[in-house]
Parts: structure tokens; sequence; C-alpha cells
């Protein structure tokens, strides 16, 4: 399988934190790798570094073939990699519509304000939000803001799709339809990574999970042997997520 995107030794320090250190991996068209390790490991900055929130120190990430690591966010976005934030960032004073349009406008398939709304109507009701196109965003609960960031995201029609802990917090219900609304994503053909610390989804949906501890892959494979793995098993202990 040809590689989306690729990873090569990536790293990015905070002061004296190595947070993401020397940091690779490939991961091919039409996975869902699952990103896991204990709290602090790095996977946020490991995301943010893909998607340039935050610039790299040092390596090299060929997305499409083409190098990313050294372009703003917004080209990186256009040029197809959307994601949903582990602190939600909705615009409060829009309506949820007019926040899902705004990712189709500025996505990887731009498009007119008419067109985005158009867009963004049936990947509301897909997330669940459908009978709530047009109240403000500031309206929503902390679940929903989740689920039209994940509207948002999608509306910009990206092949990448990063998604931080975004199952965190759902109710056992919520849960399934979480886990099934993933499936549907990457049944359409969209490549997912999926920072989480649920495990049970990881086990439900990445046919291949990478593992980091201190900035560094410790582990790969499919969820059950990486998480199998005795230096995973060390890495958590003492964690409170184990
Ligand atoms: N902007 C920042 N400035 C300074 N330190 C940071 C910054 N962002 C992250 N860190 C530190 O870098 C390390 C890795 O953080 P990161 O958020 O990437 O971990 P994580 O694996 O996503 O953790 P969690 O599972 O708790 O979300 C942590 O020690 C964190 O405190």
């Amino acid at each position: 399988m040809a590689a989306l995107i690729e990873i090569s030794g990536l790293s990015k320090a905070f002061g004296g934190l190595r947070a993401v250190d020397g940091f690779s991996a490939s991961i091919g068209r039409g996975e869902v790798v699952g990103l896991v390790g204990p709290n602090g490991s790095g996977k946020t900055t490991a995301l943010n570094l893909i998607t340039g929130n935050l610039p790299a120190d040092d390596g090299i990430i060929r997305f499409n073939g083409r190098r990313i690591e050294a372009m703003p966010a917004h080209r990186i976005t256009r040029a197809g990699i959307a994601r949903t934030f582990q602190l939600v960032r909705v615009m409060p004073s829009m309506t949820i519509a007019e926040n899902v349009a705004v990712g189709a406008i500025f996505g990887a398939a731009p498009c007119r304000p008419a067109e985005a709304m158009a867009r963004a109507v049936p990947l509301l009701a897909r997330v669940g939000l459908g009978a709530r196109a047009h109240q403000p965003a500031a309206s929503l609960t902390y679940i929903d803001q989740k689920r039209l960031e994940l509207a948002r995201a999608l509306a910009g029609r990206p092949s990448l799709l990063l998604l931080d802990e975004w199952l965190a917090g759902l109710n056992p219900t919520e849960l399934d339809e979480g886990i099934a609304l993933i499936r549907t994503i990457a049944r359409d053909g969209i490549t997912i990574i999926m920072v989480e610390h649920v495990m049970d989804a990881i086990r439900a949906l990445c046919g291949h999970c990478i593992v980091m501890n201190a900035g560094r892959k410790i582990a790969e494979g499919t969820p059950a042997e990486a998480l199998a793995d005795p230096a995973v098993v060390k890495a958590y202990l003492g964690d409170d997520d184990a």
C-alpha cells in the first residue's frame, strides 16, 4: 500500500523537554491508525506538528509525496489534512451550520459560501446535529461541540483526518455511536489517525496502532500486538489510563 503520510525523525522540544523526539511513522491510504500512549507522551504535539499548528524543530513529513513540515497550517489544510482538537475550538457567535461551512470554504475542496452551507447540512445530520443547524454554536454542550468539529473537518473533504480524543467523555451509548460514525468515515476512504485513551475504540477501529512514550515510538503493530508489548505495559504501569 502506498503511504499517504510518511514521518521521519520528527522532533519538537519545549525548553528542555523533548515532547516529540525522533518520531517516525508511515501510514497507508485508507488505514485507521491509533496513536496511543500515557499522558504527556507527545501525541497531541505530534498532531500539532503534522497540521502545522506548531513548527517542528527537525524532521520530514511527506503527505501525498509532498514535503509539508515547513508549510503554514492553512496550506496543510488545503492539501487535505483536517483535524479535531482535544480542547474544542468553535466560533461561538456563528451558527452551527456556519461553523461547518467555514471548514468547507477553507478545506481541500474550497467552494463559495452558498455551496459551503449546502455541504454543511448533510454533515450535521451525520454527526447528530441536523435539527440544530441554525442555532448559535455557543448553545452546544462540550460533546456537541466535538460533533460540530468533526462535521467541520469533514466539510473540508480531507484525505487525512486527525482525531484528538474525539471519543473522550462520551457515555456508553454515545461511544458506540461514535465508533460507528468513525467506521463510516473510514469506509468513505478517509485515512484516520486517532489519538485516543479509549482502548476498546482502538481495538474496534484500528488495524494499526502506534504507541508513544516520552516523545518516542515504543511499539507498533495491530492493537493486540502493540498493547501487549512489554515496553508498552511498562510505560503504562503507574499511569491511571492503564
Ligand atoms: N505548548 C507547550 N509548551 C510547553 N510544554 C508543552 C506544550 N505542549 C505540550 N507540552 C508538554 O509536552 C509533553 C507532551 O504533551 P502532549 O500534549 O503532546 O502529550 P499527550 O501524549 O497528547 O498527552 P495527553 O494524553 O495527556 O493529552 C507534555 O509534557 C506537555 O506538558
